[in-house]
């Protein structure tokens, strides 16, 4: 805790004014986190002598922090009737979202200030201050007089405290008891801290009885049905047995962030959510009231396709791929099976999934020597001239591996040059054609005639999942692709930067996973990666498809929020937009702010 130094006003005020014309002199005779708090001032450019504080309209009166604060405001205000302090709510950003005072001097002299509902009083709105720096350091401080950097809040004994969530421990906001300069600053440090936690304990009770009604609900949906059912609110999950029977731990982890998408929604809505395991479920919300509150929702999950789960298949060892997740294993164990098998095969699926990756490492497991001839034929101009450069090559070899990218590049017109080769392959004795063969194809092939002239010479056709069916994977690739791109060995992804990676679609697959992570890379050399240094693309979290123009709107918000430090006021003046605006957008479009 900081308290008042043992400095006169005009002590002060002179080192106030020295600091000012000469910011970089060493400041022995200010308390360390004034003087830390002046420089931040000095950055964030923040007006000096006349206040002029960001108003902000759309304040959140209905927060579980106002509603649970409000009686115990109120019951200190009637305590403080007769004395020149003024009770005053901020949210975390430092909002003003509630303050009262039954002094009128003082009322005047705080709107003279613009201290009042709708003002941020955070440091980059206003300086140093009891609540904008009481946000910052995150500890209780009390400023006085001309400790403030805008000389017109030296009028001015400021003592703030913050407020956490009881639950999970975050900062939720302020409280701030401000009196004229003078005043005996510990006691009203002391009183705040005590009104603080007053509002914690209210936090908490609020919470459970939010908490008892959503309890409710989940029970008596359970009894109704029988099928998987669970309930979430921000601070707590509930799984009924159902479902820890029919989804694995990964599965139930991505259920319950796609929960996220409806979470807050007052009317039933169905969301439908791919699950690492292939599976895609259907869940059914619906929301839950404690009185006009909403306490969270109650889910019913349903499969919406049959289940290609199959438990138990191994992890096979396969040179320079990574990844655990059911789906990802059978298709590497149905393509070791195929080679194993002797028997040429097809591998489809989006791109970028790594079908070329796993044809290359199974015939890196087992043929570690083999000469590995891999084309693309999305490259070729002159099929048959390259047909026949192909089967020169394959002859000088011993044996082979053959990996054809893209085949079905290759038109029906042209392809009956490759299936020719194909059929003599197959005629020739075993030392005279490849070991083995292997084609990769799009989803959705450029020539489906073509496709269907290849077809009969493959046995074995292996779907390679896409990412977003089997997010899990990331807990391995995301590592094994940094070691691929860091110079550092030390650069690894935080827990909170893999959380949100594995919450997005990754339309381009490993692909766009590994140029995101290269991208990442070479600005960051090494430490854990946050948040914060992903780029534009995997900031936001939004399931619905943006248009153009919103993904062009998402990454100039999500760059200017970067450029400016996450100061959303900044940003949006940077971007010419009202800060209701952009706080808007951010929800509207999912942006991850980073904590
Ligand atoms: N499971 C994996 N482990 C490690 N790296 C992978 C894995 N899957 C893909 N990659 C990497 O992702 C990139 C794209 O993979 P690959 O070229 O095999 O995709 P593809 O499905 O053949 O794509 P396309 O059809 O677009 O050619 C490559 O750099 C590859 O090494």
């Amino acid at each position: 805790m900081s308290t008042h130094g043992h400095r006169s006003d005009a002590q002060l005020s002179a080192l106030r004014e020295k600091f000012l014309a000469c910011p970089r002199t060493d400041f022995s005779g200010v308390r360390g986190i004034i003087s830390a708090s002046w420089r931040r001032a000095l950055e964030h450019d923040v007006a000096t002598d006349e206040p002029d504080p960001i108003f902000v309209a759309d304040r959140d009166e209905e927060s579980l922090l106002v509603r649970s604060a409000t009686p115990i405001l109120e019951n200190l205000s009637t305590e403080l009737v007769g004395h020149p302090v003024a009770v005053l709510l901020t949210d975390a950003d430092g909002l003003v979202v509630r303050r009262s005072s039954a002094d009128r001097a003082l009322h005047a002299g705080l709107d003279r200030i613009s201290l009042a509902p709708g003002y941020s009083y955070a440091e980059e709105s206003i300086g140093t201050n009891g609540i904008g720096t009481t946000l910052e350091c995150q500890e209780p401080v009390l400023v006085s007089g001309f400790e403030h950097f805008n000389s017109r809040l030296a009028d001015f004994e400021c003592a703030g405290t913050p407020i956490y969530h009881p639950v999970r421990g975050h900062l939720v906001g302020a409280l701030d008891l401000t009196s004229w300069a003078g005043t005996p600053g510990p006691l009203l440090l002391t009183l705040a801290r005590r009104t603080a936690k007053q509002i914690e304990d209210a936090i908490l009770e609020g919470l459970g009885t939010r908490e008892l009604a959503l309890f409710r609900e989940y029970l008596s949906s359970c009894q109704r049905g029988s099928g998987a059912i669970f309930a979430v609110n921000e601070d707590v999950v509930m799984v009924n047995s159902h479902a820890q029977d029919l989804y694995d731990a990964a599965d139930r982890a991505a259920l319950i962030t796609h929960s996220a998408d409806v979470a807050g929604c007052r009317e039933r809505a169905t969301v439908l959510a791919d699950l690492p395991s292939g599976l895609v479920a259907r869940l059914e919300y619906r929301p839950v009231y404690s009185g006009t509150l909403l306490a969270g929702g109650v889910f019913r999950v349903k499969n919406h396709t049959p289940s290609p789960r199959s438990p138990g298949i191994p992890d096979l060892p396969l040179p320079g791929v990574v990844g655990a997740s059911p789906a990802w294993r059978q298709a590497c164990s149905a393509a070791d099976t195929s080679y194993r098998g002797g028997s040429w095969l097809i591998l489809s699926g989006e791109p970028g999934t790594g079908k070329t990756a796993l044809a290359r490492a199974v015939a890196r497991r087992h043929a570690p020597s083999c000469h590995l001839v891999e084309l693309d034929c999305a490259e070729i101009d002159d099929v048959e001239a390259w047909t026949e450069a192909l089967a020169e090559h394959v002859a000088d070899e011993t044996s082979p591996v053959v990996v054809l990218r893209h085949a079905d590049a290759i038109g029906a017109q042209d392809v009956q040059h490759l299936t020719d080769l194909f059929t003599s392959w197959q005629a020739a004795p075993p030392e005279q054609a490849p070991s083995w063969v292997a084609v990769t194809l799009s989803d959705e092939p450029d020539d489906p005639d073509s496709v269907g002239l290849l077809m009969p010479f493959f046995a074995h056709t292996v779907e390679v999942p896409p990412l977003r069916h089997r997010t899990e994977d990331l807990q391995r690739l995301v590592p094994h692709l940094l070691a691929r791109h860091a110079r550092c060995r030390d650069l690894v992804a935080s827990d909170a930067c893999l959380r949100q990676l594995m919450r997005l679609p990754w339309t381009g697959n490993v692909r766009q996973l590994e140029r995101v992570l290269a991208e990442v890379s070479r600005r960051h050399r090494s430490g854990p990666i946050a948040v914060t240094d992903l780029p534009a693309e995997c900031r936001t979290v939004t399931r619905r498809q943006l248009t153009h123009m919103e993904s062009i709107e998402r990454d100039a918000i999500v760059q200017s929020l970067a450029a400016n430090h996450g100061n959303k006021e900044h940003a949006a003046a940077d971007l010419g937009m009202s800060r209701a605006t952009i706080y808007r957008k951010i929800r509207s479009f999912g942006i991850v702010c980073g904590s």
